[in-house]
């Protein structure tokens, strides 16, 4: 009898979890299938990006690839070249860039149609007066609402379901005669620092195929650095422009999060009030966002669409003001310690700042310890479920799988964990217990993050500083299988979006033989993290090195003109 309700209990048992793995099974071959669907759509749009490309003389090519922004929207302006032959020469660079990297999702079909209707304004339409940006190509980050094309944010189950509206900022850039012409990879859920996911694939960087070019905005970073576009617009929660940027030796900047319309942009974690994020420009210079900005802040277009925005319009008298600025810089946050090559840069930015007049002075990152647990609490607002919801639902990227494991993990285990990991790994002690058990806690660290911004802002006033100077993150761009393990690096762009400060980056420097000697002579394995930033820093020769300028909401211009001055002198190419 009991053999026989054991028997029974065990076949229950079983037959439950067969049935669950059998849904799982028959769920994931639908998925399969739909990435192949999806992949077919893009092959097409290649094809298609292509064939039109090939239609523009080699001449033309050779003459409008090697123009810079300055250059491409004046010869635009002036009529030397048409909008149809700039697109065309951005659909072949983008393809070129995207055999060496897998950076584009899709190229924007109606771009074609678009650049000929600019053409045709300008050569009939009586009294017509270009706009600024007239035919100038720029590419999106995916995950950036354009009418007709997915946001999937690298979810299967996002696939086919393109966006009814474009976000305030396309619909802006497209008055302004811009085009958008391609959309760019990330890695699945926006949520990590490598650029892979199960829709598109990985995102390679175009200096080392086994190395991430950052994310989330790496699709961006790869197709600028590989020369597939000549300005694009990602987003940023934690990092997303600047590390991309910093890895690829490119430049940008995310501004504090009420200079941009937030209408109908959907980041990784919708609902996260504290952690305030804000698409941005990305570009090879620092100086072509500069352009771009002066052009999309020259009036108060975006409050009028969107009341949520103030009416603050670009400050050209702050960026052009020549007298010194005082500037705190740091090469270590007290919570991660950059390797060599990464305080190098930053040492080098204070030299070219400081030759340029400005005072620089110390600055120690207030309760360092605390910046990145409340981080990932308010950007995890509910422990992770929204996220860990949608990935069960869905092909897990393999590079995720660490951060899917940590949020898998029931929280009174993740906490029995984190008090034995006090003894031997005091970091991820302190990171097990970051997520959130009740709203109590979570009300808790709002109220930090807020306490939090009041001290930072104050100290900074009462230390006179303007401005600060510090890494952009631990390491050079990584292998990628080490990105999301590394994700409390993330320490060095997040503060400032717990601050909503405004935060850009520019390349200064390349690693050398020096700073791998360094590493191998001086930077401490401390734990588990600095062995992997250590391993992850190795061969790294040549690769760039950035450094991250931050200055409080509403100062974009004077963090602009920092940026500006660094890379005027840095002696990056
Ligand atoms: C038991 C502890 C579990 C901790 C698990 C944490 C998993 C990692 C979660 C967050 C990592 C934070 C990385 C931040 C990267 C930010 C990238 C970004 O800016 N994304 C843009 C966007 O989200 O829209």
């Amino acid at each position: 009898m009991i053999l026989l309700i054991v028997v029974g209990v065990f076949s229950a048992i079983f037959t439950y979890l067969w049935r669950l793995w059998s849904l799982r099974e028959k769920r994931q071959s639908e998925l399969r299938e739909i990435v192949a669907r999806k992949r077919a759509e893009r092959d097409e749009s290649v094809k298609f990006a292509q064939k039109s490309a090939e239609k523009l003389e080699k001449s033309k090519f050779d003459q409008i690839s090697v123009m810079s922004f300055e250059e491409l929207k004046e010869n635009l302006q002036n009529g030397s070249i048409s909008c149809l032959e700039a697109v065309r020469t951005y659909y072949q660079k983008a393809i070129l860039a995207n055999k060496s990297t897998n950076s584009i999702c899709m190229f924007i079909l109606e771009s074609e149609k678009w650049a000929e209707e600019w053409d045709e304004k300008a050569k009939n339409q009586e009294g017509f007066v270009k706009p600024p940006l007239f035919g100038v190509p720029f590419s999106l980050k995916e995950c950036v609402p354009i009418k007709g094309y997915d946001q999937t944010r690298g979810f299967v189950q996002d696939t086919f379901r393109p966006t009814p509206v474009d976000s305030v900022l396309v619909e802006q850039l497209k008055l302004l005669g811009a085009i958008p012409f391609c959309q760019t990879n990330v890695p699945q859920s926006l949520l990590s620092f490598n650029c892979s996911n199960p829709v598109y694939g990985l995102t390679k960087h175009p200096l080392n195929p086994e190395r991430t070019p950052g994310g989330s905005s790496g699709g961006e970073s790869a197709l600028l650095a590989a020369n597939g576009s000549v300005i694009g617009i990602g987003g940023d929660v934690g990092g997303s422009i600047r590390i991309p940027c910093a890895f690829t030796g490119t430049a940008g900047i995310k501004p504090s999060h009420l200079r941009f319309s937030h209408r109908g942009v959907c980041g990784s974690v919708p609902g996260r009030p504290l952690i305030n994020s804000n698409d941005g420009p990305m570009a090879k210079d620092i100086k072509t966002s500069i352009e771009l900005l002066k052009i999309l802040w020259n009036d108060t277009w975006i409050s009028d669409q969107d009341p949520y925005v103030p009416p603050v319009v670009w400050n050209e008298k702050e960026f052009s003001k020549t007298s010194p600025l005082r500037i705190g810089y740091y090469i270590d946050d007290g919570w991660f310690t950059p390797t060599p090559m990464v305080q190098r840069a930053v040492l080098e930015a204070k030299e070219i700042l400081e030759a340029k007049g400005h005072i620089l002075v110390p600055f120690r990152v207030p309760n360092a310890y605390n910046v990145m647990f409340m981080f990932l609490r308010a950007v995890c607002v509910d422990a992770g479920s929204f996220l860990s919801r949608k990935l069960m639902n869905d092909i897990i990227d393999p590079l995720l799988y660490t951060q899917v494991l940590l949020w898998m993990i029931p929280l009174p285990i993740q906490r029995l964990f984190a008090w034995m990991a006090n003894v031997f790994f005091p970091r991820l002690g302190n990171i097990m217990r970051a997520m959130t058990l009740n709203t109590a806690q979570l009300r808790q660290t709002y109220a930090d993050i807020e306490a939090y911004r009041s001290e930072f802002t104050q100290l900074m006033k009462d230390k006179n500083i303007d401005a600060l100077l510090c890494p952009p993150t631990v390491t050079p761009a990584l292998p990628h299988v080490m990105a999301s393990k590394l994700f409390t690096a993330t320490s060095y762009t997040g503060i400032f979006n717990l601050l909503d400060f405004a935060a850009g980056v520019v390349p200064v420097t390349r690693v050398c033989k020096e700073d791998l000697q360094k590493l191998e002579d001086e930077y401490e394995e401390h734990d588990l993290w600095y062995k992997i930033a250590k391993n992850g820093s190795r061969d790294s020769l040549g690769l760039p090195i950035a450094v991250q300028v931050a200055t409080p909401p509403f100062k974009e211009e004077v963090c602009l003109r920092i940026l500006r001055d660094i890379e005027q002198d840095a002696k990056f190419q």
